[in-house]
C-alpha cells in the first residue's frame, strides 16, 4: 500500500527533513509516527499525497511511483487518499453537509450519490443531526469530525491524518482516535501523525519515531 525506499527529503532552504527513510505499510495496516517537533513527519505525509516530493529515493503508495505523477494522474492519486489535518481546514461559509459534499462535487458526483454518501458519513463521525451547522457553530471536536467525515466520504483505501488531535482535549482526542481504529476495522490503511503519548499507549498500534529526519522502530 505504502512503501518509501531510501527516502531523503531536502528543502530549498537546505533543511533536512527526511534522511535515508525506509517504510513499509501493509494493506489495512495502522501506523502512528511520533517525533518531536520539526522531526519530519509532516513532511513524510506530505510526500505520501504528493504536495512535495522527494529530494532521493522512492515513494510509492497503491503500488504507484507519487514522485513522477503530475497533473490529472496526481489528482487520481488523491482522490484515493483521505487527508485530515490539525487545524481543520474547513470552509468557514459552508454548512456541515456542504463541506463534506464538496469532494464529491467537484469530482462531478450526481446529487443522488452525494446523498447516498454523506448521510452514513456524517452518522460515522456522529454528526448527523449537526449537518445543516456551520464550522463556527460547532466545538473543535465537531470541527475534527467534519474534516475526518470530508476525508473518508469519497470512501479511500488510505487515509493520513497529520496530528489529528492536536487541538483537541483528551476526550475528543478519544473519540477520534475510536473512528479512525473502526475505519481500520472495515480495511483502511491509516497513518496517524502524534505528539500525544497517551492515545499511542492506548491503541495496541505499531509505533515508528523520527528523530531528525531518520526513523526508527518503537513498535511492531
Ligand atoms: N516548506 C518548507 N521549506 C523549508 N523547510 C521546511 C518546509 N517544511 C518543513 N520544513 C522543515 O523541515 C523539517 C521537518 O518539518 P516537518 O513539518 O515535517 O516536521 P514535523 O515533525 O511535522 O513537525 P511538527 O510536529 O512541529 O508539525 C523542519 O526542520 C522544518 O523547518
Amino acid at each position: 500500500m505504502v512503501e518509501l525506499r531510501g527516502v531523503t527529503k531536502t528543502y530549498s532552504n537546505q533543511s533536512l527533513a527526511l534522511d535515508g527513510v525506509n517504510l513499509k505499510i501493509k494493506r489495512k495496516g495502522f501506523l502512528f509516527i511520533t517525533g518531536p517537533s520539526g522531526a519530519g513527519k509532516s513532511t513524510l505525509l506530505k510526500l505520501l499525497y504528493g504536495e512535495e516530493r522527494a529530494s532521493l529515493g522512492e515513494v510509492r503508495v497503491h503500488g504507484i511511483d507519487v514522485g513522477k505523477l503530475r497533473g490529472d494522474r496526481l489528482s487520481q492519486l488523491r482522490r484515493r487518499i483521505g487527508v485530515v489535518f490539525q487545524d481543520y481546514k474547513l470552509i468557514p461559509r459552508k454548512t456541515v453537509a456542504e463541506n463534506v459534499a464538496f469532494v464529491l462535487w467537484a469530482q462531478g458526483y450526481s446529487h443522488q450519490e452525494v446523498q447516498r454518501r454523506l448521510t452514513p458519513t456524517l452518522k460515522m463521525v456522529g454528526l448527523a443531526h449537526k449537518a445543516d451547522c456551520f464550522p463556527t457553530q460547532l466545538s473543535g471536536g465537531e470541527q475534527q469530525r467534519v474534516g475526518l467525515a470530508r476525508a473518508i466520504v469519497g470512501m479511500p483505501p488510505l487515509l493520513l491524518a497529520d496530528e489529528p488531535t492536536g487541538n483537541l482535549d483528551p476526550d475528543n482526542a478519544l473519540q477520534v482516535m475510536k473512528i479512525f481504529q473502526k475505519l481500520n476495522s472495515f480495511g483502511i490503511t491509516v497513518i496517524v501523525t502524534t505528539h500525544d503519548d497517551r492515545l499511542v499507549r492506548m491503541a495496541d498500534r505499531p509505533v515508528v519515531q523520527i528523530r531528525d529526519g531518520k526513523l526508527h522502530q518503537v513498535r511492531r
